[in-house]
């Protein structure tokens, strides 16, 4: 399959949101990816339904929510009534995975689960027929611009092997630190899905660069 591609709004200016967004709509993204950050899950704060709310109401791309927070059941209701499409969960902040994938499938959404960099995938093998997606963190969640870990690819060779053993259909999604070369060695490993944030807002063609990345 072709790769996707979603912009990561994590690092813009926020006094310019609708600017970013107006990128995103004219380029050939796939996805517009929303990082929301509670302070307890990850130490650090990003945006909340304020900003998903007026993100919803120009973007022409599919939302892609990552919740880095814990608790996440509490919110699903809300991100479907924004009209969120995807909401992935961190398997570390979910003690009852399987009834929080549920709940999001029955609101309508698609479910992902996303795993930190120390987390196997195996842990995910009683679930993954379950899930639309799986989000592999290529850098420590909380932060964009930081730099990508090795073990990201490997670690990718593995959940593409699971999916296929397993004969499930979850997409696999990695986010962190992804550029040109390392969204290139992602492919390779099996990834179908890039979320790019810095790389892609900080370039001098955002556009462009999206584009690029969309055909590596
Ligand atoms: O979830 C996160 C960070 O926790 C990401 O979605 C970042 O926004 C990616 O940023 P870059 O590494 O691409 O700058
Ligand atoms: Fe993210």
């Amino acid at each position: 399959m072709k790769t996707l591609i979603a912009p990561s709004i994590l690092s813009v200016d926020f006094n310019n949101l609708q600017q970013s967004i107006d990128i995103v709509n004219r380029s050939e993204a796939d996805w517009l990816h929303l990082d929301v950050m509670d302070g307890v899950f990850v130490p650090n704060l990003s945006f909340g339904f304020p900003v998903i709310d007026s993100v919803a109401k120009t973007t022409q791309k599919p939302m892609d929510a990552h919740l880095m927070v814990i608790e996440p059941d509490k919110y699903i209701d809300r991100l479907r009534k924004l009209g969120v499409s995807r909401v992935t969960v961190h398997y570390e902040a979910c003690p009852h995975l399987h009834r929080t994938v549920q709940a999001i499938k029955k609101a309508g959404m698609k479910a992902g689960v996303s795993l930190n960099p120390h987390t196997p995938v195996a842990l995910l093998e009683e679930i993954i027929n379950d899930l639309d997606l799986v989000l592999i963190m290529s850098v420590n969640p909380g932060y964009g611009g930081q730099s990508f870990i090795e073990n990201s690819c490997p670690k990718i060779e593995k959940l593409r092997q699971l999916i296929d053993t397993k004969k499930a259909s979850a997409l696999i999604q990695v986010d962190g630190g992804v550029n040109f070369e390392t969204g290139r060695r992602l492919i390779d490993s099996g990834a179908n899905v890039l979320v790019a944030g810095s790389f892609v807002f900080s370039a001098k063609d955002p556009i462009d660069t999206i584009n690029k990345l969309k055909k590596l």
